[in-house]
């Protein structure tokens, strides 16, 4: 059995940093939120969903996700949120199933940032929480998007706190700046290789 992990964590945790260096292991990586995207432009009944319940401001003119406008749109609201997650998810969970099957590696990640959130860590036989505290979160993002710290907030107010996702999680890889990354992976892809978790 080709064992299926989960990495997690909030905005700005190190997530894709993480992915990375399991990447250079040989281990295949789903990314569900940059998937979320190319399946938001390419899979025509999502793209029409989305106009439908978005206005066509949705997309630009050469057909492409505008994605500054529907951030806005969800991120400051809730219930618009919901809907958008609710035509988004199950597109994507689908397509991740469908590609873990095509592997052929020791296991393969899947790379989300709502797997707690959604209910779909269930999926996987384990889940990696990638856990920073808030305030360092709030600034690399700032760093990396060139946003505000209100912006990001935003977003950290629809996703769990750590602490909460911490109880679900199997293993925590702490991405804090001081504690050193790819030894925490190393140790974790060790007994992912070993099968003694199976
Ligand atoms: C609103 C959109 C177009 C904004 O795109 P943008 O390029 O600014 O952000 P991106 O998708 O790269 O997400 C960056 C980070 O924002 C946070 N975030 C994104 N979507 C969500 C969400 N639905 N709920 C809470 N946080 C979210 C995550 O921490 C994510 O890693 C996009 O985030 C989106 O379509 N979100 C809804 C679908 C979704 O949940 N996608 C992610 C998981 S499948
Ligand atoms: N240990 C670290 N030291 C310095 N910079 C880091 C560290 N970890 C991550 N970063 C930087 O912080 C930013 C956020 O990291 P990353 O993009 O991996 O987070 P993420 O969890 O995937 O975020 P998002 O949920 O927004 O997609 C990136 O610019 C990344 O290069």
């Amino acid at each position: 059995m080709q064992l299926k992990i989960g990495v997690t964590g909030g905005i700005g945790s190190g997530k894709s940093v993480v992915c990375r260096i399991f990447n250079v292991l040989g281990i295949p990586v789903f990314d569900a939120d940059a998937e979320a995207k190319r399946l938001m432009t390419i899979d025509a009944s999502l793209r029409n969903a989305i106009r439908a319940e978005f206005g066509t401001e949705a997309y630009h003119e050469d057909g492409t996700l505008n994605r500054p406008y529907l951030a806005d749109q969800v991120f400051n609201d809730e219930q618009r949120l919901k809907i958008l997650n609710g035509l988004v998810h199950p597109v994507v969970i689908r397509k991740g199933e469908q590609w873990a099957q095509q592997q052929k590696a020791p296991y393969t990640i899947k790379e989300a940032a709502l797997l707690f959130e959604s209910g779909s860590f269930k999926l996987n036989h384990y889940t990696i929480l990638v856990s920073a505290p808030v305030g360092i979160r709030i600034e690399r993002v700032m760093q990396r998007d060139g946003v505000t710290a209100e912006q990001v907030k935003a977003r950290m107010e629809r996703q769990w706190p750590d602490e909460r996702k911490r109880q679900l999680a199997d293993f925590v890889i702490v991405n804090d700046g001081i504690q050193a990354l790819i030894p925490q992976v190393l140790a974790l892809d060790k007994q992912f290789r070993s099968g003694q978790l199976q």
